[in-house]
């Protein structure tokens, strides 16, 4: 059983898409570590969720980056969505000229062992690599003690925790739909916001969906 740590149930409903009956929610919520980039968050998460609950567990550390005010408000989403609120968002960004905007998420995975360096980053998403942002939380992690080469993060003083990235493009819309949760009522993608679409249709393409993909691929292969 893999115990997925968070206190948002959305996530574990689009996990268990790919994980069957192995997950579960696993409510903790673990210290977030004042760190401008998602792949630090998540890795320290889930450090300390693996010493929480005494078996592997899974963390997910995802934020809304809006173009138009440098990737705002990234790793303070939930921070934003609680504060400010879905709505205004959308009204702060309704006068901009470009309202691109990508969703992320890196998923820590962590047991307690380490795991085998691979050359090629099958835990990295190349299209999220090329991106600029993701690039720069490739940096902001490489300047910790996380080793990013191989999409698994180590040091010597502390636990091995692997990860895996994804990430979606679009566009800030006006609040449209029911479904999902967080800021998928003003996230648009081709044509339709991540709140009209089923949780099949949105993990196909979404950010944890990309993510969750490479993850069950690899955990399965263990
Ligand atoms: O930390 P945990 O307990 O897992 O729950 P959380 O909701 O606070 O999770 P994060 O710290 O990763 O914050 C992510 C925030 O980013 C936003 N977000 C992330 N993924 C999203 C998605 O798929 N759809 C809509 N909003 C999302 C939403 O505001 C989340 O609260």
């Amino acid at each position: 059983m893999l115990n997925f740590v968070t206190t948002n149930p959305g996530k574990v409903r689009e996990a268990t898409e790919y994980l069957d009956d192995d997950v579960q929610q696993f409510d903790f919520d673990y210290p977030e570590v004042q760190a401008d980039d998602l792949r630090t968050v998540a890795a320290e998460g889930a450090r300390a969720a693996y010493h929480a609950a005494g078996g592997p567990v899974i963390v997910d550390d995802a934020g809304l980056f809006i173009d138009a005010f440098d990737g705002f408000p990234g790793p303070y989403s939930s921070y934003v969505e609680d504060t400010v609120g879905v709505e205004r968002v959308w009204r702060m960004t309704e006068p901009e000229d470009d309202r691109g905007a990508a969703f992320k998420t890196v998923i820590a995975y962590c047991d307690g062992e380490g795991f085998e360096a691979t050359p090629d980053p099958d835990g990295i998403d190349r299209e999220a690599r090329r991106g600029q942002d993701l690039s720069a939380d490739a940096r902001g992690a490489a300047t910790t003690d996380e080793q990013v080469h191989d999409g698994s993060a180590k040091s010597s003083e502390t636990v091995p925790v692997k990860l895996f990235e994804g990430r979606v493009n679009g566009e800030i819309v006006a609040p449209r739909g029911e479904g999902g949760f967080g800021f998928d009522p003003i996230f648009e993608h081709d044509g339709t916001t991540f709140a009209e679409m089923s949780t099949e249709q949105k993990n196909a393409i979404s950010h944890r969906g990309r993510a969750l993909a490479k993850f069950a691929e690899w955990y399965g292969e263990r």
